[in-house]
Parts: C-alpha cells; sequence; structure tokens
C-alpha cells in the first residue's frame, strides 16, 4: 500500500486527496490540528483516515503533502524533521510562495526522506474541504521547485504520482517562481482587495455603487473573497518581491494619471491596444471548479425559458454543461450566455450543436 499523508485537507490538500483516493494501492490519511476538521474529513469521504497525531499521519507515510498555509510551513518541516520518516519518503508542499520553505527545507534533516517543493498554479477564492474538487489541478500548471541535489527517481516518483492530478508539471527554482508568481496571483490579489475596500469606503456614502456593480468589477475582483489568512500568510512571506511590484504598480498608475491630465486618448487606446494583444495570445489553459473551465459565448434572444431550452438541447445530445451564466440581458439587446464545460470533447460538441441549430457561437 502507498501511505499518502496530507497534513491541511482544505481547498488545496482536500482536492488533492480527491484526485488519489480510491486509486490503486493508495491509502490517504489526513491530519487536522482540531479533531472536528479529522472528523469531517472523513464524513465528506475526502480521505480514507483522519487523525489529529502528527506522527500517526507521517510514520510509515510515502508521501507527505504540506497543505496548510505559508505561515505554518517551517514549523511542520521542523516537527516533521523530529520524526522517524519511512526511508525514501517524499515531503512536498503546495505553498503559493517556495523560496522560504526550499531555504528552511535546505536546513532540515529528514534522514532518508527528500523534500521537493510544489505549487499547483490552480485555486479558487473559496476554501475548506467544502470547496474541494476532483478537477481543480485538471490541465493546469503544477510547478515544482527540486534542488539540483535531490536524486531523480525522488523527483521522476512525484511526477508520477501527480499525474492523477492531470495537472502539467513545470519545474522552476524557487527565487524565480516566487517574483514570476508575486506579478501573475500576489499581485492582483492586493489590486482586488484594495479596489473593493475604495468603493467599500464610496458605497458607505451612496449604496448605489453596490447596487450598479456589474460584471467587471465582478470579474476583477472575485479573488478578492480568498481566505484572510491564506493571503495574509502568502504576501508577508513574498514581502520584498511584492515590495517592488507595487512600486511598479504605482508608476503604471501615474502613467495613466499622466494621460487623463494631458487627455492624451491616443496613449489609453495604446494601452488597451498592447494590453488586448497580450491577453490574447496567452494560452487559454486555465482550470477551476466554476470559472475559466472550458467555456463558449452565445448570443440569445431575452425571453423567459431561454436557459432551460440551451440546457435540454444539450442534455439531448448527451452534452455535459457544468455551469450556464448569464452575462447581459436588457430588453433592448440580445443576452449573451456564458456555457462551462469540464471537459475540451464537451465544449467542441456543445459548439458544433447550438451552430447546427442556428445559434452564434464564440469561444
Ligand atoms: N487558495 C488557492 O487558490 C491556492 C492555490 C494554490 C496553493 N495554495 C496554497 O495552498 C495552501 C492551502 O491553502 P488552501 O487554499 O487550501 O486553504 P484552506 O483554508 O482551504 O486550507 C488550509 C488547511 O490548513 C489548515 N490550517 C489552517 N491554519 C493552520 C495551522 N496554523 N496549522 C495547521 N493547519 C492549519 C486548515 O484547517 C485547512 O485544512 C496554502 O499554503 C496556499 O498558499 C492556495
Ligand atoms: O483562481 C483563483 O481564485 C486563485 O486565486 C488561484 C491562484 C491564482 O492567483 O491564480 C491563487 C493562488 C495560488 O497560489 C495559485 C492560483
Amino acid at each position: 500500500m502507498t501511505k499518502i499523508a496530507i497534513f491541511g485537507v482544505g481547498l488545496i490538500g482536500g482536492s488533492l486527496a480527491l484526485c488519489f483516493k480510491g486509486k490503486p494501492g493508495i491509502t490517504v490519511v489526513g491530519h487536522s490540528i482540531r479533531e472536528s476538521s479529522a472528523a469531517k474529513y472523513l464524513e465528506r469521504g475526502v480521505v480514507d483516515h483522519a487523525t489529529t497525531s502528527l506522527r500517526e499521519a507521517a510514520e510509515g507515510a510515502d508521501f507527505i503533502f504540506l497543505c496548510v498555509p505559508v505561515g505554518s510551513l517551517a514549523s511542520y518541516v521542523h516537527d516533521l524533521s523530529q520524526l522517524d520518516l519511512k526511508p525514501g519518503c517524499i515531503i512536498t508542499d503546495v505553498g503559493s510562495t517556495k523560496a522560504s520553505v526550499a531555504a528552511c527545507a535546505r536546513e532540515a534533516r529528514f534522514g532518508s526522506a527528500v523534500f521537493i517543493g510544489g505549487h499547483p498554479m490552480a485555486g479558487s477564492e473559496r476554501s475548506g474541504v467544502e470547496a474541494a474538487s476532483l478537477y481543480l489541478f485538471e490541465n493546469a500548471f503544477y510547478v515544482l521547485t527540486p534542488d539540483p541535489g535531490t536524486p531523480q527517481r525522488y523527483v521522476d516518483k512525484l511526477t508520477e504520482l501527480l499525474a492523477y492530478t492531470k495537472a502539467h508539471i513545470v519545474h522552476v527554482h524557487p527565487e524565480e517562481h516566487d517574483e514570476i508568481v508575486g506579478a501573475i496571483s500576489h499581485l492582483p490579489h492586493i489590486i482586488a482587495v484594495a479596489l473593493v475596500n475604495l468603493v467599500r469606503g464610496y458605497n458607505q456614502g451612496n449604496s448605489l455603487y453596490s447596487q450598479l456593480a456589474a460584471g467587471g468589477f465582478r470579474d476583477i475582483t472575485r479573488i478578492a473573497s480568498g481566505d484572510p489568512v491564506v493571503w495574509r500568510d502568502i504576501l508577508v512571506n513574498n514581502r520584498d518581491v511584492l515590495l517592488k511590484l507595487l512600486k511598479d504598480w504605482q508608476s503604471g498608475m501615474d502613467a495613466f494619471v499622466g494621460m487623463l491630465e494631458s487627455e492624451n486618448g491616443e496613449a489609453v487606446e495604446t494601452a488597451f491596444e498592447q494590453a488586448g494583444a497580450f491577453r490574447s495570445q496567452m494560452p487559454e489553459r486555465r482550470k477551476g471548479m466554476i470559472h475559466s473551465i472550458y467555456e463558449c459565448y452565445i448570443d440569445v434572444p431575452d425571453h423567459p425559458g431561454i436557459i432551460g431550452k440551451v440546457a435540454t438541447e444539450l442534455g439531448n445530445s448527451a452534452i455535459n454543461l457544468s455551469n450556464i451564466h448569464i452575462i447581459e440581458s436588457r430588453e433592448d439587446v440580445p443576452g449573451v450566455l456564458r456555457l462551462s464545460f469540464r471537459k475540451q470533447d464537451d465544449l467542441d460538441r456543445a459548439i458544433e450543436r447550438l451552430g447546427e441549430i442556428g445559434y452564434a457561437v464564440h469561444f
């Protein structure tokens, strides 16, 4: 039996547990510091066993996944180094920053166990085991940050196990990881929170702000609902990178101030053109549970029952729809429905079928 111990069975730990549980020869043990959480892991069927004992979870494990907030990783690395781990055990983490945990693991003595840092580039603004999903990592990138001295066979063994997540494994140096992920994940979270709090302030004087907030505001601020402790730990941990990025961000904002002060419409237009061109050539490979799965959009007349009609049509063709969302619905314009699917094949067949029956499909 391959024993996988998961410390912190929340959104990420729970999603990993779901990927591994029930696979041939695998048993998954979940660890929580709280009795009630351990009981919940079992109740929800996410793990085979659950315990509050670090020793019980770790001993005899072939793989240990640390899925707790970044600020708690160092103490787990230390505590694990005090145990008699199974020879050849692979310890990995899923923390959103990689340099500090790599440094800390380099200092620790794990006997013949090894540490390989990891970070799945998938997630959501939701948290806890309730938000875990078997599909979370499918098609996403999963970063590994092995030390140059780590024997390849361990990296291969972890990579082989992670195949159950259906993610694409990439190797990145820990410091490089923190710089890049600072820009494409941590900074956007700061911007989203600052923007929501700005509007929250305005809204105290006039509740029309929140009432009128539509798709644009929601799209750019979804991530502001992330778990406060998880994000506190990430931002504090990646402080140096973020301070530099925030300076660059401020320069970008100053540039917009300059464009507007000088009424330089041409510069504004260029900024949108450049951003749009860059964004459209980015690989659309993101995966999530509700968002950015495999999506297409269809123009629909704004009349009652249209959602049911489209859903029935897809159902009749055995096409699995995972989400349906009205983006615009006013009397004088056609509405747009966003249709999400979990598989490329479902999306392809939906595009074909909806096109056949006369819908304008965009993807
Ligand atoms: N949320 C995301 O989108 C995302 C994506 C990739 C990686 N990560 C990383 O994954 C890790 C877990 O994040 P999550 O989103 O699954 O959070 P979560 O809140 O859903 O899960 C965290 C788990 O850790 C436990 N926990 C919290 N504080 C703890 C402590 N002090 N000691 C022991 N256990 C504790 C919680 O009970 C929970 O089981 C973090 O390191 C985060 O940086 C998050
Ligand atoms: O999709 C989201 O909601 C996320 O916040 C996921 C996200 C990201 O910023 O892209 C968040 C943290 C991670 O460590 C990796 C992915």
